[in-house]
Order: C-alpha cells, then sequence, then structure tokens
C-alpha cells in the first residue's frame, strides 16, 4: 500500500511511520504546518505548530529513509479547530478540540488529498486500534485516544492506520530508541497544541473579549458575582468561581447550567450535576449503519472518565437518545458522547454524537 504517515515531530507518529515501513508500504511522511505563524510560538515545550516540531519530523523521517514533505494547513486548522472552538465555547459549550481535528483535518482535509495523490491510507502515532474496520481503545490504557477517534466515520476508518495502538506507550520509546529516532525522549504534548500557554480561559478572553453576565445560585435564584463571559465556565466547575465561600448548606458549588443567551452561570450542589440522559446530534456509526432499536453501550462523555451503562437509540433527525443506566455528573455541551460495546473488554467503538443537552429525570 501507499501509506501517508501524518508526523507531528513526536515519538508516536515517528514509530507509526517506521512500522508502516517495516511492513512493506511504501510509505511518505508529512508534517502539517498548522499555525499561521509558527515563527512566534514557543520553543522547548511541545505542539502541533513549531518549526522545532517540523524539524523533529523531518529528522526522523531521514532516520526512516522515506520521502518528506510539509504541507499549508494553517489556515484549514483555524477555521475548522481553532474558530469552532472559540465559537463552541462562547455559546457555553465545551468543545474538545482534538476531536474536530481528527474529524476535519486530519481524516478528512489530509486523507482527501492523500487519497487524491494516490496514497491508500493515513497513518497517524495515536493510541487506538483498527483490524477491518472496527476500532477499538488502545492496549495502553492511560494513552488510549479513541475517545477522540469516536467521531470518525466508515469511510474515514477505512483509509486510517493507527500502527502503534498495541503497544505500551514506554515500549514505543524503547522502540524509537533502539531504531536510531532522536525524539524517543522528547516529552509528550499535553493540553490544547494551539494554546501553548495552557491557559485556555486568558486565550479565550483574548478572543472573545468581555461578555459580562451573572453567577446565580441554581436553587435561591440569588446572583451571587458577576463573569466576564460564560467562556470561562464548563459544567461541573469548582474552582474560579469568583464566588465567596460554599453554599448555605457548607456544600461546595459547581457549575451546573451555563445559558450563553443570557449569560448566566447557575452554580448548585453535586447533586445538580448528576444527569440521566443525554441528547446528541451528529450521530456517527463506525459500522456506517444506524441500528434500528435500542443498543446496550457503555457511554464515555469525556476524554479521560465519565463512563457509564447505557441504553442507547438513533433518532430519526440523525442525533441519539441515550438513557443511563447509571448517573453520570459534569456532562457538557460540545463534548462527544462516544458508544462502546458493552462487553466484558469494553473496547471496540460503535459510534458517537455531540453532546446537545441533558436531562435530570431517571426515565
Ligand atoms: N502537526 C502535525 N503534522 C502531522 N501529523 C500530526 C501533527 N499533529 C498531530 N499529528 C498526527 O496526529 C497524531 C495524534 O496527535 P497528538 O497530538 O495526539 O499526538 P501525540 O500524542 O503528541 O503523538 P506524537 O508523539 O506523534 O506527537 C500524531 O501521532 C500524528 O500522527
Amino acid at each position: 500500500m501507499r501509506v501517508l504517515a501524518a508526523m507531528s515531530g513526536g515519538v508516536d507518529s515517528a514509530v507509526a511511520a517506521a512500522r508502516a515501513v517495516e511492513a512493506g508500504h511504501e510509505v511518505v511522511g508529512v508534517h502539517l504546518a498548522l499555525s499561521t505563524a509558527p515563527g512566534t510560538l514557543r520553543t522547548g515545550s511541545r505542539g502541533c505548530c513549531s518549526k522545532e516540531d517540523a524539524g523533529d519530523a523531518r529528522r526522523a523521517a531521514d532516520v526512516l529513509g522515506i520521502p518528506f514533505y510539509v504541507w499549508d494547513f494553517a489556515d484549514r486548522f483555524k477555521e475548522d479547530v481553532i474558530e469552532d472552538f472559540i465559537e463552541s465555547y462562547a455559546a457555553g459549550e465545551t468543545p474538545n478540540p482534538c476531536l474536530r481535528c481528527n474529524e476535519k483535518i486530519k481524516f478528512a482535509a489530509l486523507a482527501d488529498r492523500a487519497l487524491a495523490l494516490g496514497f491508500d491510507a493515513v497513518a497517524t502515532g495515536h493510541y487506538a486500534q483498527l483490524t477491518d474496520g472496527v476500532l477499538r481503545r488502545a492496549v495502553d490504557a492511560d494513552k488510549d485516544q479513541s475517545y477522540v477517534l469516536g467521531v470518525l466515520t466508515a469511510a474515514q476508518l477505512s483509509r486510517a492506520m493507527f500502527p502503534v495502538g498495541d503497544t505500551p506507550k514506554p515500549q514505543i520509546r524503547a522502540e524509537a530508541a533502539e531504531r536510531g529516532l532522536a525524539v524517543a525522549d522528547k516529552p509528550d504534548s499535553h493540553d490544547i497544541c494551539f494554546i501553548p500557554s495552557g491557559d485556555t480561559r486568558a486565550f479565550l478572553g483574548a478572543k472573545i473579549g468581555i461578555r459580562p453576565g451573572k453567577i446565580v445560585d441554581a436553587d435561591s435564584g440569588e446572583e451571587l458575582a458577576d463573569h466576564e463571559g460564560v467562556h470561562g465556565f464548563t459544567i461541573g466547575q469548582r474552582k474560579g468561581l469568583g464566588v465567596e465561600g460554599p453554599a448555605a448548606d457548607g456544600k461546595p458549588r459547581y457549575v451546573t447550567e451555563i445559558e450563553p443567551e443570557t449569560g448566566t452561570v447557575k452554580v448548585g450542589s453535586a447533586e445538580r450535576l448528576q444527569v440521566w440522559s443525554i441528547a446528541a446530534d451528529r450521530a456517527i456509526w463506525t459500522s456506517g449503519v444506524a441500528p434500528t432499536g435500542p443498543v446496550e453501550c457503555v457511554v464515555q462523555v469525556r476524554a479521560h472518565g465519565g463512563l457509564a451503562q447505557a441504553v442507547v437509540e438513533a433518532t430519526v433527525d440523525g442525533g441519539l437518545d441515550v438513557q443511563l443506566r447509571e448517573p453520570l455528573t459534569g456532562v457538557a455541551r460540545g463534548q462527544a458522547v462516544v458508544l462502546y460495546r458493552p462487553d466484558p473488554a469494553g473496547d471496540v467503538v460503535l459510534g458517537s454524537g455531540t453532546i446537545a443537552g441533558t436531562g435530570s429525570d431517571r426515565r
């Protein structure tokens, strides 16, 4: 096969490319330039956008003896990932930009170009397993990225390869060292690649500006404080509320509701966070076919944790109706609900939807 290896400059994608070569594929490496101003980005740390990362990717490709190119996808990334992220937060949601990047950039724009150039597949260093179109969690549970890949359609999965998903991360580092790849000890990337400071609130504040609103007690309706915009909050957040002390009953307060129209952020007790049902839109079924009846699943509602047994049904408008068998907390609009097969391994991805609403009544 002709395989395009997406090389970030990190250790995982370098080993992924190496394994694709070793498997006998004809491999070409590509680094995506995702920032419109790479020169202004930090050195020393990790992310998607620095010149240093492009150089590391090129050196890895040299070691592997494969052709290497840098493709400029900065405009697409800005439009489809960064702007979507900002708009989603401004609308009171909590988006996951990695998920959007997989859906719109790596396995869409990049894969489309690869296909047009005669490649059969795109290989990445994502930690997930893919066999005969079946997407599964990675062997290394701590590194598993199946959640952010759960948005891929059957067609997108049919041209993807995840060569490192069957191996624990420490082994990948050891393998990189054995292969003479200089990135073997490069630190893992963390957080959001286009916010190198890690300060999401400051990033959003600079982009969205100040949109004042009130923090209100969810029980009494009492106004507790002013805030500078709903983009500073996420469901389940406890710290940084700017509200003095606990509630009257002595219990800590959490963000329980965000109303973007009025700019109201409601805070209340942990019990108010309990969710028993989820409405999602933009459903995707990895098999390519929506089931006709209810399906038993294990659902995951954020990148790390947030797992529960559920019964899921496809809705006529292309969404999902998720009825939980046990309550979940911290379920935010804009995040994905990813569905896993409820067998003991619980590792096969069945599909996903984007969380559009939640309900607190048990059906
Ligand atoms: N700028 C980029 N150019 C090309 N491919 C990229 C880029 N950023 C990410 N990727 C691809 O997407 C995969 C997952 O990205 P993620 O940011 O989660 O990687 P990572 O955990 O830092 O892995 P790595 O060690 O390869 O950087 C990478 O392994 C790589 O294949």
